[in-house]
């Protein structure tokens, strides 16, 4: 078994819900970097809004680089932009990665109304459907980059999800 099990890709894939549930599966610890985010900086639009999306990056760089060091194999879920860092690249070459695709319509009813996700609402007059599109063209190359397994959006359910990462692990 690999030492790390590190969920990515876009917003309201799946990340943090499938996370849980894998490593229930798997007994292992769940880290989400979101929420250590906010346990360590408090909520994450007050921080945008306070302090911008650079100083966000870098605050999240360093936990997920404080997560995948962790003693115990765990399953490990990223923000959706995690992998704009390089460094944050770099490390996931010593997991195994799994990407979460997701389609349009999938992404619309799981985002609702984008409250939480500050980038959704970064630019006027483009609906947050609009922009989650915009960003996940913009990252698919990077998402690409870094993958072990891909999880197609056809697998709709979290226990389909969980089923296949586990069958893709046991078969290495
Ligand atoms: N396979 C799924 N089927 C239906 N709803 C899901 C599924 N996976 C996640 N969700 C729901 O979609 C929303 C976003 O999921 P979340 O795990 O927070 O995504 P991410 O961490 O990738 O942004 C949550 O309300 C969650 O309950
Ligand atoms: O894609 C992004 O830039 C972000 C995704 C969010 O996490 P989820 O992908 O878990 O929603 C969270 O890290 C932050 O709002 C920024
Ligand atoms: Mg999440």
């Amino acid at each position: 078994m690999p030492s790390n099990i590190v969920l990515i890709g876009p917003m309201a894939s799946g990340k943090s819900t499938v996370g849980s549930a894998l490593a229930r599966r798997l007994s292992r610890p769940h880290l989400d970097t979101d929420h250590f985010f906010v346990a360590r900086h408090g909520a994450i639009p007050v921080f945008f809004r306070t302090r911008g999306e650079a100083a966000f990056r870098a605050a999240e760089e360093k936990i997920v680089a404080e997560l995948l060091d962790s003693p115990r194999p765990s399953v490990v879920s990223l923000g959706g932009g995690a992998i704009l860092s390089a460094a944050t690249r770099q490390l996931l070459a010593d997991c195994f990665v799994v990407f979460l695709d997701v389609t349009e319509a999938q992404a619309q009813l799981r985002i609702g109304d984008a409250v939480t996700r500050p980038v959704l609402s970064s630019e006027p007059n483009v609906t947050p459907i609009e922009r989650w599109k915009q960003i996940y063209a913009e990252r698919e190359p990077l998402y690409r980059q870094c993958v072990d397994l891909v999880v197609s959006s056809a697998e709709d359910t979290v226990d389909s999800r969980v089923d296949t990462i586990v069958q893709s692990m046991a078969a290495r």
